[in-house]
Formats: C-alpha cells, structure tokens, sequence
C-alpha cells in the first residue's frame, strides 16, 4: 500500500515522460483513475485539491463538455470523468449541472445511442457515460431513457454479451458499459443474467486473470470490466475469487509500486486503478473479513467509492 501510494503520488512529478506526453489527450480521465485509486487506498489527502479543481474546471467547453486536457475538443468520456472527479472532491457546486446536462442531452441520437462528440462516433460506452454522467447530476430527465435502452437492447449477441454497435462482437468493457448502463436505467430484467454470467465467467483463465474475449490474454482491468457486471447480476461467486486475487497482486511492480495489466509487465495509472477495483469488488476491503487494510469499497456501476456516493445519497448498488 505504502508503494502504491508513493507510485500514485509521484504521477503528478513526472510531467516530462514519454507516457504523460503520449496520454494528454485523456489526461482528465488518466486524473479520474489516479485521485479515485488514492481514494480507495485511503491517500486522497496527497493531492492539492484546489489546484486539480481549478485544471479541471480549466478544460470546460463554452458547450458545457469537459475535454481531456486544457485546449482539447470537449468529449463525452472526459466530461464523464471530470464530473467524477468534482464528486470525489466534493465540489460539483463549482459547475453549471444544466449546462453539462444538456451538452450530454444534445449528444443523444433518435435510434437512442450516443454520439461521443460532435464527430459522430458511435459506441455502447458512450450511452454508459451519458447515463452514468447525469444520473450523478440527478439530471437523467434530460434524455429519453426507454430510447437509450433500446439502443443498448439491440446490441445484445446471441451469448448475452454486449458489443459497442448493433452486430458487433460481445467484449467485456461493452458489457460492463451496458449492464451497468441498464442497472441505471432499472433496466436489469432485458439481460439473459445465466447466458452472459457463463460467458463472463468462462473469461477466467488457468492463471486466475480474467480475459476481454475468448482466447485472449488475461488483463488486470477486465476483473473491473468483467467482475463488475457479475456484481451486478449477482454472481461474483461463478469465478474462483482467490485465484483472481493471485493474479492482480502478482501484477504489481514490487519496487516502484502500481500495477501493470499483467503480471511481468511495466505498472500505468489506468491498471493500477482498475487492478485495485477489482480487490475492492472481490470483497478484500477494510470492512471484510481478511481484509486489506486501508482499501475502501467501490461501487460497480458508478466506478466511484461508495463513501463519495454515500454522501450524495445516490442509491448505492447492492447486488441482486
Ligand atoms: C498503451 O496503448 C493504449 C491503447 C489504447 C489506449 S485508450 O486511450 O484507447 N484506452 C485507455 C488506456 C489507457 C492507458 C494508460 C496508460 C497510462 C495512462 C495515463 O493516464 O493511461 C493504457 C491502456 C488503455 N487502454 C488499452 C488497454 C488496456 N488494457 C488493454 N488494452 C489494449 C484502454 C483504452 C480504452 C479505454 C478504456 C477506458 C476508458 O475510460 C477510455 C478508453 C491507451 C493506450
Ligand atoms: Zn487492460
């Protein structure tokens, strides 16, 4: 714990890297998953709050659209993300909630589905972030809900999985997108639970790691994507929970901290988060039994730490 924290602590240094370069044009959300990863482990105080406020709020669109980084075009996913960072902070009074809401509102297309900007691209993560994005705003009413889920309907496949169009192949971070966008919408009844729950479980690989889609390699965050849609529906025991531990924990760097998408490789911020996810929602919090001490619990629709929804009196999810 104490490495990750150093690790998560010293992403704020390292300015000049190849990989803070190369990832600036998601920098809101890489900020999402670093603050919301110190959250977890209880380290949220090693942050200059005002500061990442003021940059957030610095990245704002005259649309009410956040970009991913100052000077960038605004975009579904980071106004997503910088909702969720202010939440975290507790300071979304900051911000014009109408504003955004209607910039999320006008993304939305009369097939139901969501563009992720105004260049037209289409994709089930876009509906996740719409309906994730106003129902913390308390704003779902700005779109047609029963249209969105539609939408998202017509992307299930014959196994119950879900892609990121109509027709296209069942991968986990759809299914993640759509089920958790559909417990939003109290949606949950169109999902065929026992046909994607077996295909979700059947993700497990020999080493523990969950995989994406048949015959891939196993990646920490798919026991974010996977694992959270099997705590939806309910059935986290279908996967062998202790092996999956294994997994996560043999995927940390054991001497700068953080952890990489797989067990031997070079630790990021976006596995780091979602690796420790995944420990959260595999029930290794401070509150369980065997716990980790300092790991605080974390919602599986919302990807936000259920304190931080607590507080904002969003119902929390409790598995079926
Ligand atoms: C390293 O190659 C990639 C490939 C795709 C992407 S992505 O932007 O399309 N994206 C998010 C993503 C981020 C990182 C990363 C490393 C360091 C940082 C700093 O903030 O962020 C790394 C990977 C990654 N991917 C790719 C990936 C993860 N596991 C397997 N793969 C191939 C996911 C990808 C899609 C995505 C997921 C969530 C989200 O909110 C936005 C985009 C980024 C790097
Ligand atoms: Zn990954």
């Amino acid at each position: 714990m104490d490495l990750h924290k150093k690790y998560l602590a010293s992403l704020k240094d390292k300015k000049n890297s190849f990989e803070h370069a190369v990832t600036e044009y998601l920098r809101m959300s890489g900020v999402y998953w670093g603050l919301c990863s110190m959250y977890l482990i209880s380290s949220e105080d090693l942050l200059n709050k005002d500061e990442v406020v003021q940059w957030v709020l610095s990245c704002q669109h005259p649309s009410g659209g956040f970009g991913g980084s100052v000077d960038h075009d605004a975009h579904l996913l980071y106004t997503l993300s910088a909702v969720q960072i202010l939440l975290i902070f507790d300071k979304i009074e900051l911000v014009d909630k109408e504003k955004i809401a209607n910039y999320v509102a006008g993304l939305q297309q009369d097939d139901g589905s969501f563009y992720g900007d105004e260049w037209g691209e289409v994709d089930t993560r876009f509906s996740y972030c719409a309906l994730s994005c106003l129902s913390l705003l308390g704003l779902l009413d700005k779109i047609d809900v029963n249209k969105a889920v539609d939408f998202i309907v017509s992307c299930m496949n014959f196994d119950g999985g879900f892609g990121c169009i109509p027709g296209a192949e069942s991968h986990g971070g759809q299914i993640f997108c759509c089920v958790a966008a559909l417990a939003i919408a109290d949606s949950l009844h169109h999902v065929r639970a026992d046909d994607l729950c077996w295909w979700l479980c059947e993700r497990q690989t020999a080493g523990g790691g969950l995989n994406g889609r048949p015959e891939k390699l196993p990646d920490v965050c798919y026991s974010w994507w996977n694992l959270s849609a099997l705590v939806i529906l309910g059935r986290i025991d279908w996967i062998d929970r202790e092996k999956l531990r294994q997994f996560i924990l043999n995927a940390q760097d054991e001497t700068e901290g953080g952890i990489a998408d797989r067990p031997g490789d070079v630790a990021d911020v976006f596995h780091t988060f979602f690796g420790i996810s995944g420990l959260s929602l595999l029930g290794y919090t401070e509150e369980d039994e065997e716990g980790i001490p300092g790991l605080r619990r974390i919602d599986p629709v919302y990807a936000l730490p259920v304190q931080v929804l607590e507080r904002m009196n969003v119902r929390v999810w409790r598995a079926v």
